[in-house]
């Protein structure tokens, strides 16, 4: 048996690590809830094809070493930043660990405004859930050629914004042959749920200098670079309100506007990906309860969602070297 398969591929480590984090500043407090998955690869293949578990760190551990990063690391606020710390003690902890895999999902946590004198103001520590999107970070931290030469790679987005448009959306042009049924529109409602990743250039991460590995220093942040907390909030404005002001041809048309202006935006991105579902909205026909809805279709007012099937439509725009 042995000599028909070898050990091909192997990573493990803790999925669906959930915390939620407060730091206070005096009275002012900040909340993230995380949910975490960090995922290692080295020299572990003998706990796979020998039983050997010297060189396993317990999975058990990974989650210790999550919350205690959570307690103590200064970039906890930030889902970059933490992943990447994360990332970089694991590698620099054991020396046969040569790459952690640390994803993040961030639920939404807003300050509720509160009006105090006529004017609204975001409380100082009540949050609530302001959309269902996630914040989604996935890191590489990798430390294959050395401990003192960690390169970090990190792709960010959003998973699950729903977002629908009423009109401002056509669809015409498209192959007219036997199997065609659809008809051309020049106005429909245009819904879907947006999964968007960028992925920025890979970057060198300094060797933690502590005997503990737990340093992680942050370099400058340059505009549009990994480092800018800005991104994230500036994509998603990106993603809604081109959605909102394009006039859509189609959804292809739109996602490549989106993609094109997070490029342009951000120097530091080097590549965008959308998945858009076309969420497809159809007329009601009401003729048998003698309503006309559907004459003309672009004046329909009563619409049902089709659950499935949905469109799919997804692409890649890379920025040009
Ligand atoms: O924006 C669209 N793109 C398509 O590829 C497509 N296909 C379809 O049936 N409706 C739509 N809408």
């Amino acid at each position: 048996m042995a000599e028909l398969s070898s050990l091909s591929h192997a990573r493990y480590g803790k999925d669906k690590v959930r915390v939620l984090r407060v730091v206070r500043e005096g009275s002012w407090h900040h909340v993230v809830e995380y949910s975490v998955q960090a995922l290692l690869e080295g020299d572990i293949d003998v706990s796979y094809t020998k039983a050997d578990n010297s060189v396993v760190v317990a999975t058990d551990s990974v989650k210790n070493i999550t919350y205690y990063l959570a307690k103590t690391s200064p970039h906890i606020l930030n889902p970059e930043r933490f992943a990447l710390h994360l990332g970089t003690h694991l590698v620099s902890k054991y020396a046969h660990i040569h790459k952690a895999f640390v994803t993040i999902e961030q639920l939404r946590w807003t300050r509720i405004p509160v009006e105090t004198d006529g004017q609204s103001e975001p409380h100082a520590h009540s949050f609530y859930r302001d959309g269902e999107d996630k914040r989604i970070v996935k890191v590489e931290v990798d430390a294959t050629a050395g401990k003192n030469q960690i390169v970090g790679k990190v792709t960010a987005g959003i998973n699950d914004l729903l977002i629908l448009k009423s009109t401002g959306s056509a669809f015409t042009n498209f192959v007219r042959d036997e199997y065609t049924t659809l008809v051309e529109v020049d106005d429909r409602i245009f819904s879907t749920s947006v999964d968007l990743s960028y992925t920025f250039g890979q970057f060198n991460i300094p060797a933690p200098k502590d005997e503990k590995k737990l340093d992680f220093v942050v370099p400058k942040a340059e505009p549009g670079s990994i480092w800018d907390v800005e991104v994230p909030e500036k994509a998603r404005k990106v993603t809604l309100e081109t959605f909102a002001t394009d006039d859509s041809a189609s959804v292809q048309a739109t996602l490549y506007k989106m993609a094109q202006q997070i490029i342009a935006d951000n120097s530091g991105i080097q590549s965008v990906t959308y998945t858009l579902p076309n969420k497809h909205y159809v007329p009601v026909d009401m003729k048998y309860i003698g309503v006309d809805n559907i004459t003309p279709l672009t004046e329909a007012e009563v619409f049902t969602p089709l659950a499935a099937p949905s469109g799919l439509i997804s692409a890649t725009i890379s920025r040009k070297q």
